[in-house]
């Protein structure tokens, strides 16, 4: 279910946007550096990833070689973007840039008296952060794309390697969808299924069916019209929880009810919602700045749109067909040609 366009797109007014850059910095052990911003700041005693505020001319990775210089004391190479976060604040828009530090120089202290804590990876969302915060961690620890089951042909055998194949390419989110499926094959589909994902350490969701995902202990994801019908938790805490969502309603029923993500789209026109035009990166945004749950965007995606869908926010993709099918064998190389190009 849609509604129209302009619940979906922010106020026109014309807030600031503020655009920050912090860093992910890792020790030999795998730990991450989160600084706690002082007393008398705004935010004061949430944790956070080590940065500030991108100057006037400045370029994102030289902000981040200063922020870290200053607050740090250490000298930085920058290394990848991990995702651009857009956040509604009441007074403006926050751009929330976070880089990977590929290599750093110095010992970290607190230059300005602020508490550090090296952070195993697992442990990061036990520290009270910023919303903005919350889809980071989740990119830091979650899968970047999420498969989204096509329903079988005839052979359920064909099906399941199909599933197993894509475990095999690096799957490790599923969301079982079956439609117009029975009941007694559907179970024998879905018990086939958690097997191989138990064997891949995948995780998977049952598509709309609360008590088959209960029988099972499976997780459960809700189609955006159940997820408006709904005002408790359908499952207990600790069972994974996903739904389906196209506004900004249907994000904050979600965040109510505690779902651990959400999937948004149809981002691109795709031939499973025919006539439904795709919102594009910027209504996604729109609705991504308004939420900190983590989000999949999905329709007519595959793994190539993972980064564009970081740099707006987005822990990544989801797809059916995007996921489901072998990616295209690359064209055999040929010689290296006596020329270069740059
Ligand atoms: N550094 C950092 N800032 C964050 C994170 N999450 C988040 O919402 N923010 C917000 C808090 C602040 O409103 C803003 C960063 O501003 P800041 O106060 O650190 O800026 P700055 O280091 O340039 O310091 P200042 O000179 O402006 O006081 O971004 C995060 O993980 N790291
Ligand atoms: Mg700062």
């Amino acid at each position: 279910m849609t509604t129209g366009p302009s619940r979906q797109v922010p106020p026109a007014g014309s807030l600031p946007t503020v655009h920050v850059v912090a860093g992910v910095i890792t020790d030999t052990r795998g730990r991450i550096l989160l600084a706690r911003r002082a007393p008398g700041r705004e935010l004061a005693g949430l944790w956070e990833f080590p940065g500030g505020k991108v100057e006037p001319g400045e370029s994102p990775e030289a902000a981040l070689a200063r922020e870290l210089e200053e607050e740090l004391g250490i000298g930085i190479d920058v290394g990848a973007p991990l995702m651009t976060v857009p956040h509604l604040a009441p007074s403006r828009h926050l751009r929330l840039d976070v880089r990977r530090v590929a290599a750093w120089r110095g010992s970290a202290k607190g230059r300005e008296g602020q508490a550090l804590a090296w952070v195993q990876p697992e442990k990061l969302p036990r520290y009270d952060m910023p919303a903005p915060d919350r889809p980071v961690v989740a990119a830091l620890l979650q899968p970047d794309h999420c498969l989204v089951t096509p329903p079988p042909d005839l052979d359920d055998e064909a099906w399941l390697a199909g599933l197993g194949a894509a475990l095999d390419r690096g799957v490790r989110r599923v969301q079982f969808r079956m439609p117009g499926v029975d009941a007694d094959r559907r179970r024998r589909l879905l018990d086939g299924a958690l097997r191989l994902c138990a064997g891949a350490r995948a995780q998977l969701l049952v598509n709309g069916d609360a008590a088959l995902a209960r029988a099972t202990g499976a997780g459960l994801h809700l189609p955006s019209a159940r997820l408006r019908e709904l005002d408790a938790r359908p499952v207990p805490p600790g069972t994974l929880l996903s739904a389906s969502c196209h506004d900004a309603d249907e994000l904050a029923l979600a965040e109510a009810l505690g779902c651990d993500f959400v999937l948004v789209g149809p981002l691109r026109a795709t031939p499973s919602h025919p006539g439904q035009p795709g919102m594009g990166w910027g209504r996604f945004e729109a609705l991504r700045e308004r939420s900190s749950l983590p989000i999949y965007a999905i329709g007519g995606l595959s793994p190539r749109d993972i980064p564009v869908a970081r740099r707006h926010g987005a822990q990544g993709i989801a797809a059916i067909r995007g996921l489901w099918d072998a990616p295209a064998t690359p064209a055999p190389r040929r010689a290296p040609a006596t020329s270069s190009r740059s």
